[in-house]
C-alpha cells in the first residue's frame, strides 16, 4: 500500500518542470512537497493523479507501473486550494458524492456523511448549502469529500493557502490530527514551511523540479542538506563555525546545539534563521539597534554590530555589519540602545554535507 516515484520527469515543450525524483510514501505516511512557487510541486502532484503523463520514469502503487490506469481508476483522492464543491448540492450531497459514484447504498452513504461531518468538527451540517459555509468551512467540507470513499492515497494542493493565517494554523493542526486518525496515505503540496512541518512525517523540498532532501521536519530543519535548502528554510546568514562537544562556535557567539552529542566535532557551515540571535545580558555580542517592528508575540530588532563585523561576506548577505535579532515584547529596546546578543540553539541550522 505504497506510492513510489522512480525517475519521474514531467515537461511542458521546452519547460522541465520534474525532473528524475524519486519519491516514497509508505502506507499511512504524510509526505509533504514544500519548495518555492513554480519549483514543480503541483506538476510532480497532479502526475501522481494522473493528470499529467511523465516524460520519464514511472509513477507506481504497491509496484504496479499506473501509466495505464486512468485518473478515475486510480482509486486516488483530490483536494485543490479552492475545494471546488458543487454550488447545487447541499453539504451531505457534497460529502456522499464519491459513495454514491461507487453505488454505496443510501443508508451506508448517510452513516458514512455523519461520521465524516463529525470527524471535521461540522456534525449535523449535511443539509446547509455549501454557499452559506466560510471558507474554512467549505475546505473542511471538500476534505470530508475526498476522504469518504476511503482513498488509497489523498493528494492535497495547497489545500489552506486560500485561508487567513488564523484559520490556516487551525486547519492545519485539525487535518494532521485527522489524517492520523483515518491513517490516510497522504501527499500533500505547499509552500509554507509551517503547513508542511505541521502535517508531515516527512518533507520533501524541491527546487526547480528536483527534489533536494527529504526527511523528517526536525531533521531538514536542523540539517538543511545544502545552502539553497537552508535558505528557503529560512537561513538568512550563513557562516563558518567549528563544533566541539555539542558546541557550535562562529564569529557571532557559541551555541549549545539541540542533541549536541550527536553533532561530530569539526568545521560546518551553519544557518542562521532572524530568530538566531536574542537580546541576552549574558550574550558576548554587543551592538546598537537600527530598527524595530512589533510582531504578535515578539519584537524583531536589526542590530548594527562594532565596525569589526564589517565587510568580509561574514554577517548577512551583504556584510553591512547588521544582524537580524529578537527581544521579547515587554522589555525591548529602542533604536539607539546598546544591547547584548547571545545566540539561540532553536534558530540555527547546522547545513548538512557542506565542510569549510
Ligand atoms: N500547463 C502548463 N503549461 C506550461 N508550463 C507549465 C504548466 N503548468 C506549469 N508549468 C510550468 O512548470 C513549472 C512548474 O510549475 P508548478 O505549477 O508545478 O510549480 P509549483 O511549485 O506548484 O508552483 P506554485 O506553488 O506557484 O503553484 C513552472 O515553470 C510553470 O511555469
Amino acid at each position: 500500500m505504497s506510492l513510489g516515484l522512480r525517475g519521474l520527469s514531467v515537461h511542458y515543450g521546452s519547460t522541465v518542470a520534474v525532473s528524475e525524483v524519486d519519491l516514497t510514501v509508505a502506507d499511512g505516511e504524510v509526505v509533504a512537497l514544500l519548495g518555492p512557487s513554480g519549483c514543480g510541486k503541483s506538476t510532480l502532484l497532479r502526475a501522481v493523479a494522473g493528470l499529467e503523463q511523465p516524460a520519464s520514469g514511472v509513477v507506481c502503487w504497491d509496484d504496479r507501473d499506473l501509466a495505464d490506469v486512468p485518473v478515475h481508476r486510480r482509486g486516488f483522492g483530490l483536494v485543490f486550494q479552492d475545494g471546488q464543491l458543487f454550488p447545487h448540492r447541499d453539504v451531505a450531497g457534497n460529502v456522499a458524492f464519491g459513495l454514491r459514484m461507487a453505488r454505496i447504498d443510501r443508508e451506508a452513504r448517510a452513516d458514512r456523511v455523519t461520521e465524516l461531518l463529525g470527524l471535521i468538527g461540522l456534525a449535523g451540517y449535511e443539509a446547509r448549502a455549501v454557499a452559506s459555509l466560510s471558507g474554512g468551512e467549505q475546505q473542511r467540507v471538500a476534505l470530508a469529500r475526498a476522504l469518504a470513499p476511503q482513498p488509497r492515497l489523498l493528494l492535497l494542493d495547497e489545500p489552506l493557502s486560500a485561508l487567513d493565517r488564523v484559520l490556516r494554523e487551525q486547519l492545519a493542526i485539525d487535518l494532521a490530527a485527522l489524517l492520523r486518525t483515518t491513517s490516510t496515505t497522504t501527499l500533500v503540496v505547499t509552500h509554507d514551511h509551517d503547513e508542511a512541518f505541521t502535517l508531515a512525517d516527512r518533507v520533501a523540498v524541491m527546487d526547480e523540479g528536483r527534489l533536494l532532501q527529504i526527511g523528517p521536519p526536525d531533521e531538514v530543519w536542523r540539517s538543511p542538506a545544502s545552502p539553497a535548502v537552508a535558505a528557503f528554510l529560512g537561513c538568512t546568514t550563513l557562516l563558518p563555525a567549528e563544533i566541539s562537544a555539542g558546541v557550535a562556535r562562529c564569529t557571532l557567539g557559541a551555541v549549545r546545539l539541540p542533541g549536541g552529542g550527536d553533532q561530530p566535532a569539526g568545521d560546518v557551515l551553519l544557518g542562521l534563521r532572524s530568530t538566531a540571535l536574542a537580546v541576552d545580558a549574558a550574550g558576548e555580542l554587543t551592538g546598537t539597534v537600527v530598527q524595530r517592528v512589533h510582531r504578535h508575540d515578539h519584537v524583531r530588532l536589526l542590530v548594527e554590530l562594532p565596525a569589526a563585523y564589517r565587510g568580509g561576506g561574514l554577517v548577512g548577505a551583504d556584510g553591512d555589519g547588521r544582524v537580524e535579532a529578537v527581544a521579547q515584547v515587554a522589555d525591548a529596546p529602542s533604536p539607539g540602545d546598546r544591547v547584548r546578543l547571545a545566540l539561540r540553539a532553536e534558530g540555527v541550522a547546522v547545513v548538512a554535507g557542506v565542510s569549510v
